[in-house]
């Protein structure tokens, strides 16, 4: 859309969920700077009155901001130049019952902007398109139906003349997908879904011609009967993967299996931050887990879960996809953003991925360039092959029906989850949130019945090696090595900000929005926000004068157990027991705020 180009061009506006297409976090604004950034102080707050977390950030465009709020996804547009007065409102009405379905907290990660008209997706499936001045509402469309489980979390994209958006619910069995849909009047454009025949995971001919073994049959052999207990897989050679195999969607998905056909209620969730390059009009995502958790009944690679798929914008057709945890048995989702950056006259595509590795791929063909472990304690794989993107897994780690395998690095909610990282095209560096839990999973045997919880798997989680559940680091996006890391006593759920005055902003589950330098991580300045953060941190500028802000409100997986006063140590997927200290320091549940802060 021509006005989100024109605000994007901006610096003084938010207009895209991450700032700008390439998903960077980062800002060219740089009043704020390493010698003052110690007198920041509050500048204005907001009450969402929506109690619950609080992710992603406001849209700023000119002198209005629209804010958003967890579920009933209400909107605020809020004029800059007039003390932040409401100009208008929205306020969906949604059944109340959309939130049992919820997988991780009632959730929203914000607004799309373009075409005169702001984005909302609300978590009961509706696609909402609002005038931008005045919050009418101008088209909707029902993207996913509650009824079986699917329900959306994302950020809709405005990209072009399309709005994007995902679908949740694979800890329900549905089968997920993207879809783009037409600014002009919410007609859908295209849908790919993440499991099933080629023609609907609109995969073409030339997929993966450059790297064929993306679509092998099959990566693993089976050592002792892999599919129970005892039994493990083993990364077959990769000189032995021939690949550019078809129809992977639904032929690996093996039998025996816990429904028929499984790909069919095979999960592959989309609800993340995507990436667009306008050079070769790729747009990048990530897919969820496959559904059910207990791995022994789906025996197969099942693909496309936890994938990194480059899609054309325009026919939503896969140039390349590479699955990152195979057969997945530890619910590593593939959700986590990609970020783009230019090294060398080359674009890269960037993903710290839930199951522990950091990935960089050549952006155009999906080439691996490297993939490490973030962390040493990362102990299901020894590392995974640039060749054929296989990770070596170890038997120890390997989960089996009714067998509790103890000590598994990192627990499910990766060694980072939705946050998402940040890049410096000044430091060429990346800046990732971090988790640092380790967990116990006993896979279960379990019925898929429409709209039920159909997880398959007990947990339990805890701090890894540390003594801490959580960091923040920055790495080199080229070898993916660490730079520099700080603890933090939690995981940090909330997406970093790094601007051209090389600050990092980020915020932390006790209730801190800190500032640390870009080039050595020491803390420059922070201040107490009234509830844990677990929203990305933003900038904007008004009038010649640069603000800072986060929204607060505690939640998300590491927060819902203590918003729903969830006390065992396997509620809400183990999050109970992992973040039982957060209520030393937030009340239950954590109230929602918008907090903005300038010299
Ligand atoms: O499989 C899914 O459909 C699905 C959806 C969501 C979501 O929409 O928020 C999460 C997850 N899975 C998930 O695995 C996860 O770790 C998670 C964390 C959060 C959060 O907001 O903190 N949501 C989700």
């Amino acid at each position: 859309a021509a006005d989100q180009e024109a605000a994007l061009k901006d610096a003084n506006n938010w207009a895209h969920p991450r700032g700008q297409h390439n998903n960077n976090g980062y800002s060219a604004l740089a009043q704020i700077n390493k010698g003052n950034v110690k007198n920041l102080k509050a500048a204005w707050t907001f009450a969402t009155g929506v109690n619950r977390g609080h992710e992603g950030s406001p849209v700023v465009v000119g002198n209005m901001m629209y804010v958003h709020t967890a579920f009933p996804n209400n909107v605020y547009a809020l004029d800059l130049n007039d003390n932040q007065k409401i100009v208008w409102s929205y306020f969906p009405k949604q059944d109340p019952s959309v939130q049992a379905v919820l997988c991780c907290d009632n959730v929203s990660r914000g607004l799309g902007y373009g075409d005169g008209k702001i984005y909302l997706q609300q978590n009961d499936g509706m696609l909402v398109a609002l005038d931008a001045k005045t919050g009418a509402k101008v088209w909707d469309v029902k993207n996913t139906d509650p009824k079986v489980g699917a329900t959306n979390t994302n950020a809709p994209h405005v990209i072009k003349d399309k709005v994007l958006t995902g679908c949740s619910g694979a800890e329900f069995g549905v089968r997920c997908f993207i879809a783009a849909y037409n600014l002009k009047d919410g007609s859908l454009a295209w849908k790919a879904f993440s499991t099933g025949p080629d023609s609907e995971v609109l995969i073409g001919a030339d997929f993966n011609k450059e790297n064929p073994s993306y679509s092998a049959l099959s990566v693993y052999q089976d050592v002792n009967g892999g599919n129970k207990q005892g039994g493990s897989f083993k990364a077959v050679a990769a000189d032995q993967i021939k690949g550019g195999e078809k129809e992977l969607g639904t032929r690996t998905w093996l039998k025996p299996q816990a429904v028929k056909d499984g790909w069919q209620h095979g999960g592959g969730s989309v609800w993340g931050w995507w990436p667009y390059d306008a050079r070769t009009n790729l747009v990048y995502y990530g897919t969820g887990n496959p559904s059910v958790w207990n791995p022994d009944v789906r025996p197969g690679d099942n693909k496309w879960s936890m994938t990194i798929f480059a899609r054309d914008l325009d026919t939503g057709v896969a140039k390349w996809g590479m699955q990152m945890t195979p057969h997945d048995e530890w619910d590593y989702d593939g959700i986590n953003e990609v970020i783009l950056f230019d090294k060398g006259g080359k674009t890269y595509a960037w993903h710290h991925d839930r199951n522990g590795f950091i990935y960089t791929w050549q952006a155009g063909n999906g080439t691996l360039v490297a993939a490490e472990k973030v962390h040493p304690f990362v102990n299901w794989a020894t590392g995974v092959d640039l060749k054929t993107g296989v990770p070596d897994k170890l038997a120890s780690a390997s989960t089996h029906q009714d067998y509790n395998a103890k000590g598994v690095c990192p627990a499910a909610l990766g060694t980072k989850d939705q946050q998402p990282a940040a890049y410096s095209p000044k430091t060429g560096l990346m800046y990732t949130p971090l988790n640092h839990v380790c967990m116990t999973y006993e896979p279960v045997e379990s019925k898929y019945v429409a709209g039920q919880p159909w997880v398959g798997a007990t947990l339990t989680m805890f701090a890894g090696p540390d003594g801490v559940m959580g960091g923040f680091g920055a790495y080199d996006p080229m070898t993916n090595k660490k730079v520099w890391y700080n603890k933090e006593k939690f995981s940090a759920w909330g997406g970093a900000l790094t601007t051209a005055s090389n600050i990092v902003f980020y915020g932390t589950l006790d209730r801190w929005f800190k500032a640390v330098d870009a080039q050595s991580g020491k803390e420059l300045w922070k201040f107490q926000v009234g509830s844990g953060v677990i929203g990305n941190a933003f900038t904007y500028g008004n009038k010649g004068k640069q603000y800072v802000g986060v929204l607060s409100g505690i939640g998300g997986w590491a927060g819902v157990a203590m918003n729903l006063g969830m006390t065992n140590d396997t509620d809400a997927l183990g999050a109970a027991g992992g973040y039982k200290e957060l209520t030393k320091y937030n009340a239950a549940p954590g109230g929602g705020a918008l907090n903005v802060f300038s010299l």
